[in-house]
């Protein structure tokens, strides 16, 4: 498969991509749909007409929302028709935009001229937390070395309701926030500044068709109701989560802030690389159960550039180390009748490897602040400074061209005076 449009090897967007995002050209208020190829992007609405299929051809208005939702919200036949219309629209042996000066012209726009926003209006976003590794990391240091999952970590994929208003897009920048902590254990908490500010590398999924409030999707039909995928940075200010998180969990340590990369990557492109899952040892309750491989191999990285220097990569891990897949989650989510939304962000929870060079957040690297994380240039950390970048990417490798999320990037700003 290859398009009319030259995609590098290493570019994140070949035909065998072809994320959806949603941009707005200079100068322009009005937001459309787009499909990244190569250097551009395909305005959606402009080729509208041409995408074809018994249950797309039904809903092409909504290729003219400012948002992905509508799409999302279609069955999953509609979004496979769109995929392969939108594949023979861009590929080396189809005239219909290839020969079409003026069509081009309309629909394919230079990704670094436009800008882009959130792919879809978020109306829910939860976190789950099912990386063993990191589990057991956090136990470790928290709470009890000899034992550190919790009795419900390998029956439950333990998640807590994050906060949809904050979650933003890549390139926008994030404030650090203030807040009470305890710095020491015998003493009163105080206010001010977080002074362990943190990333975590995640990555997340929107979902598409939701359920009615009271009917749980089966895992049998999980998949049906996953559309795609992005990366994501849980902010995490660990010494406010600290203070706060007992007994409800996360609340002002994570709410400021989670950035998502702008283009959301389809389970049919994630597709061919899909790896076995991991054995799960006790068996979940058969709600819970699944055969059909559902994990992923994507290659995630980290890197945090200091203010005026280049990124330094602090860790590489990857997606096929997850413990509970996708399918899992939203099983487990919807089991008690909660109805799940197109457009719902359900974050995989931090992932971090097996190995010390892959863990997925600062307080992991630097084990509690014990161990310096080495930027080069004479630049340390243990958490991140002020004006410090950070930058998350991931990609599948396949034959010759890669299946990529692009980046998400934020700055981390001073806090409030
Ligand atoms: O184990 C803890 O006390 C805290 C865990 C987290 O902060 C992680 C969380 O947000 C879920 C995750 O990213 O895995
Ligand atoms: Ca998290
Ligand atoms: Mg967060």
């Amino acid at each position: 498969m290859k398009s009319f449009i030259d995609v590098a090897p290493e570019s994140h967007f070949p035909i065998q991509n072809l994320p959806y995002g949603v941009f707005s050209r200079s100068g322009e208020d009005a937001r459309h749909i787009g499909v990244a190829i190569g250097d551009y992007v395909l305005d959606l609405s402009a080729v509208k007409d041409l995408i074809d299929g018994p249950t797309i051809s039904q809903h092409r208005d909504v290729f003219d929302a400012a948002v992905l939702n509508p799409l999302m919200a279609l069955p999953k036949a509609a979004w496979t028709e769109t995929r392969a219309s939108l594949q023979k629209i861009l590929s080396s042996d189809e005239a219909v935009l290839r020969d079409n000066a003026e069509l081009r012209a309309r629909a394919l726009v230079p990704q670094a001229s436009v800008t882009m926003h959130l792919p879809a209006s978020i109306g829910d976003y939860t976190d789950f937390y099912s990386s063993r590794e990191h589990a057991t990391n956090l136990g470790t240091m928290f709470r009890d070395a000899s034992n550190p999952l919790l009795p419900n970590w390998l029956h439950i994929p333990v998640g807590y309701h994050g906060r949809a208003s904050s979650v933003i897009v890549s390139g926008q920048d994030i404030r650090r926030p203030r807040g009470q902590t305890r710095p020491k254990d015998d003493e009163p908490p105080v206010f001010g500044p977080s002074r362990l500010l943190d990333f975590e590398l995640e990555m997340a999924f929107f979902v598409g068709q939701g359920n009615p409030l009271g009917e749980p999707i089966p895992i049998e039909k999980a998949q049906d109701h996953i559309f795609g995928m992005v990366v994501m940075n849980d902010w995490s200010a660990r010494d406010i989560q600290k203070w706060e998180y007992v007994p409800l969990g996360p609340f002002l340590g994570k709410n400021f802030g989670t950035s998502i990369s702008p283009w959301v990557v389809t389970m049919d492109a994630l597709a061919p690389f899909t790896v076995p899952n991991p054995v799960q040892d006790p068996v979940p309750l058969p709600y819970l159960r699944h055969e059909d491989p559902y994990s992923f191999d994507i290659n995630l990285s980290v890197a945090i550039a200091p203010e005026g220097k280049e990124g330094k990569v602090v860790t590489n891990s990857n997606l096929k180390h997850m413990y509970w897949t996708m399918k899992q989650q939203l099983a487990h989510h919807t089991i008690n009748g909660c109805n799940a939304q197109p457009g719902d962000l359900l974050g995989s929870g931090t992932i971090s490897g097996k190995t010390p060079d892959s863990y997925g957040s600062m307080i992991e690297l630097s084990w509690r602040g014990t161990k310096e994380i080495d930027l080069g240039e004479g630049e340390v950390r243990k958490f991140l400074k002020d004006n410090d970048t950070v930058i998350m990417s991931g990609f599948c490798q396949g034959e010759g061209f890669r299946v990529g999320f692009g980046e998400c990037r934020s700055k981390l700003l001073p806090a409030l005076e």
